[in-house]
């Protein structure tokens, strides 16, 4: 007999949980995750792996489909950041749930058009886009949401003069301050993303004479990881005033997209809002200010990464070297690191971690984990109560699915690990390991050099 493993399940906002949905300890006291053991995965494909539970992802792709279908009265789209988390198994995984793709680079365009998306679902974003993006998202008639200027500067030589006009969005800043990490704040007056509300009214009717394009969207995003409801509620409010204005103006706009931003939970202490909540709160308000000023309802977009993707995700290790520094602290090593998951060097970010086998032990000693990268820094958790563990054990890091393998490095030339994607006791690789020899592709010697000894 299976057990629910003890993090607390919130069955219908998977982003409230801790542990993917099916966390469960086998007979033998070894967890399992979507009917997997873990052991056994990380035997037969090795360390680091990261771990990817279907159902979790399917389920959180549902709370915001049956949310907005219940919340908002007019239609609605829901996109994935795939900036979380991109290859085309997830593609494919999305697309079959009624997902579009955010794209910011052709990279993540590429792997939209060969994992089965839709190309009129999927969106171009990005402050500094090349001319080959633009390029990729205009032969696909992929809409492209205008940043800056500069953007349309180069539109302007790209679109033929006698063809259709581009479909865009603009990407407005709000001004909206929310409480996360300072890297990860995106809708202050100072970000480098987007018109700020200064500039938007003379931007737009600077289009208005613009055939060769035309605005049928406006978008924000004000930031990532929030657990408060207010600024998207403020954020709502504010871009209702913009869809007004551009109307009056005489824009065709139809859009509205929300962006993400919605937080996990990666510790005990950690209370984000459900899926369903946030999606109530922004389309009440959208539907309040709406009535009030005697509007069409837009359509609904938004575009979370996070809370689609992380929970569903952990990382296995396995464990190697300790120190044993007496009276100060005891490190204990992993064969990965801030190669896989460069998230706690760069924000400070907190995690939650056990040993597969011995999840249900009574913890007993604090240990620092620590990567294996040439760096101080490289450390994964600070004060963590495991068991009494060996060199070979194998931990469990909960909460990797986002930013973790998108962010990854091959700093110290150290390969990037697989994913598995597990469902109904079925694991399947969706990102193969890559090996030593093939860092060493990319590489040239000039023959002058080969020549000198
Ligand atoms: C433009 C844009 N949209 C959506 C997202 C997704 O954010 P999150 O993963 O917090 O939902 C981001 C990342 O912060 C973003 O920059
Ligand atoms: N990369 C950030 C999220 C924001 C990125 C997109 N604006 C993180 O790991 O938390």
């Amino acid at each position: 007999m299976t057990q629910n493993y003890g993090f607390g399940t919130c069955l219908d906002s998977p982003n409230k949980n801790l542990a993917p949905l099916v966390t469960t300890l086998d007979r033998e006291g070894q967890l399992e995750i979507g009917g997997c053991c873990l052991t056994a995965l990380a035997n037969q494909y090795g360390t680091p792996l990261y771990v990817l539970d279907e159902l979790t992802l399917r389920t959180a792709c549902k709370a915001y489909r049956d949310s907005l279908i219940e919340f908002y009265p007019g239609i609605s789209l829901p996109l994935y950041a795939s900036k979380a988390n991109s290859c085309r198994a997830l593609s494919y995984i999305l697309a079959s749930e009624g997902f579009g793709w955010d794209a910011v680079s052709s990279g993540e365009l590429l792997t939209a058009l060969e994992g089965n998306m839709p190309t009129q679902r999927i969106l171009l974003h990005g402050n500094n886009k090349s001319l080959h993006e633009l390029n990729l998202a205009l032969k696909h008639r992929i809409t492209i949401v205008i940043d800056n200027v500069y953007d349309l500067q180069m539109l302007a030589q790209l679109i033929p003069n006698n063809g259709p006009p581009a479909s865009v969005m603009l990407r407005v800043t709000p001004g909206i301050e929310c409480h996360t990490h300072e890297y990860i704040r995106t809708g202050r007056l100072n970000s480098k993303f987007g018109f700020n509300l200064n500039e938007i009214e003379d931007i737009l009717r600077w289009l208005i004479g613009c055939p060769w394009i035309q605005v049928t969207g406006l978008h924000a995003h004000i930031g990532s990881q929030i657990f408060e409801l207010q600024p998207h509620h403020d954020l709502a409010r504010i871009m209702i005033d913009m869809i007004k204005l551009a109307r009056s103006m005489g824009h065709p706009l139809v859009d509205l997209n929300i962006g993400g931003g919605l937080g996990i939970r990666y510790t005990e202490s950690d209370c984000p809002p459900s899926i369903q909540s946030w999606i109530k709160t922004i389309a009440k308000t959208i539907v309040l200010k709406c009535k009030e000023y005697n509007l069409r309802l837009p359509r609904l977009l938004c575009e979370p990464g996070r809370s689609l993707v992380g929970t569903a995700g952990i990382t296995l290790y396995t464990l190697g070297s300790r120190k044993e520094i007496t009276g100060i602290k005891t490190y204990v090593s992993v064969d990965g690191g801030m190669s896989d998951n460069p998230r706690r060097i760069t924000y400070k970010s907190n995690y939650t971690a056990c040993l597969v086998n011995q999840a249900n032990l009574d913890y007993q000693k604090n240990i620092t984990l620590v990567g294996k990268h040439c760096e101080s820094g490289d450390v994964l958790i600070e004060d963590l109560s495991l068991p009494i563990s060996k060199p070979g054990d194998i931990l469990i890091v909960f909460g990797t699915g986002a930013y973790n393998m998108s962010m990854s490095s091959n700093y110290n030339r150290v390969p990037r690990p697989s994913t598995i994607l597990v469902a109904s006791s079925k694991a399947d690789l969706i990102q193969l390991r890559e090996q030593p020899d093939e860092l060493l592709y990319h590489d040239v010697v000039p023959p002058r050099l080969s020549t000198l000894y």
